[in-house]
């Protein structure tokens, strides 16, 4: 077995620019996931408990949900996401596509309902896959000393950009109650790149508050906090998706929520896709 100092040299840095000047934080943390997979952790910022994780998802797990979502024709122009800001609604921030991903809540218990629809075994494949990725998330934290179950996890959402689309700067966490599902907040945002794009080409993730971007590279994730401790909403959260120059992005959005969603209430109903 190689030590933990030899498995970290081997990772390639994250592509991280703070303040204009690119910036390589040391690995501050490996930890063995239940599943086998071992993530390396990067603290970026002391807001927000920003941090980069090494290879929190197999590139063919990514490929598999976007063959998936692509079958059954899941992609749409993203949500617009009404914005005020300065007293003005913004409503053309956001150009990229995305797809909500089969919700373990809804059904993980209905598998046999799934399996009977015409395309019941790629449905199956998905759900699956938004399961064990659920609660890979989900050992991370608890791991991280915060436990966290799948059942905090909300539906996962692909979001695809082509060249110079994006998604201008916006906050994740919920304005006012009404646009959760049961109440809940967005604690943390993990968003899990599907695509590599190297430092220049665009895709970025932004953090225009703290002056933090971060180029997107297959397999690996940013972590951050939308909260502050007290569990209110931290406006320094605010990020944005730069356009790539080229190609194309693919990420994840999994959004775990400050409490589990109860299964027992009518969810199905409640999920704004
Ligand atoms: O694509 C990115 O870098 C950010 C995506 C994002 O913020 C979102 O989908 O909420
Ligand atoms: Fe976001």
């Amino acid at each position: 077995a190689t030590t933990e100092a030899c498995d970290s040299a081997e990772l390639p840095a994250p592509a991280v620019v703070v303040g204009g000047a690119a910036v390589e934080p040391p690995i501050s943390e490996t930890i063995e996931l239940r599943d086998g997979r071992t993530v390396a952790l990067r603290t970026l910022h002391a807001e927000l408990q920003l941090t980069y994780a090494h290879g929190l998802v197999a590139a063919e797990e990514l490929e598999a949900l976007v063959r998936l979502a692509e079958s059954r024709g899941g992609f749409r122009r993203s949500p617009l996401r009404r914005q005020h800001s300065d007293g003005v609604i913004k409503d053309d921030i956001r150009n990229s596509s995305s797809c909500p991903l089969l919700w373990p809540m809804v059904y993980a218990g209905r598998a046999h309902e799934v399996a009977a629809a015409a395309n019941g075994a790629a449905l199956l494949e998905e759900l699956s896959l938004a399961t064990r990725i659920s609660e890979r998330v989900a050992d991370l934290f608890s791991r991280s000393g915060m436990p966290t179950t799948a059942a905090h996890v909300e539906p996962l959402q692909l979001v695809r950009y082509q060249a110079s689309e994006l998604f201008g700067p916006h906050h994740d966490y919920h304005e006012s109650p009404s646009s959760s599902v049961q109440g809940e907040q967005r604690s943390f945002t993990v968003l899990l790149f599907g695509s590599t794009l190297p430092p220049g080409s665009g895709g970025e993730t932004r953090f225009p508050l703290l002056d933090v971007s971060v180029s997107p590279r297959t397999g690996d994730a940013l972590i951050w906090a939308n909260l502050l401790d007290d569990g209110t909403p931290n406006v320094r959260s605010l990020h944005e998706g730069r356009p790539p120059a080229s190609g194309e992005k693919l990420a994840v959005n999994v959004w775990v929520a400050d409490r589990p969603f109860d299964s027992s209430s009518d969810l199905e109903r409640a999920v704004r896709t």
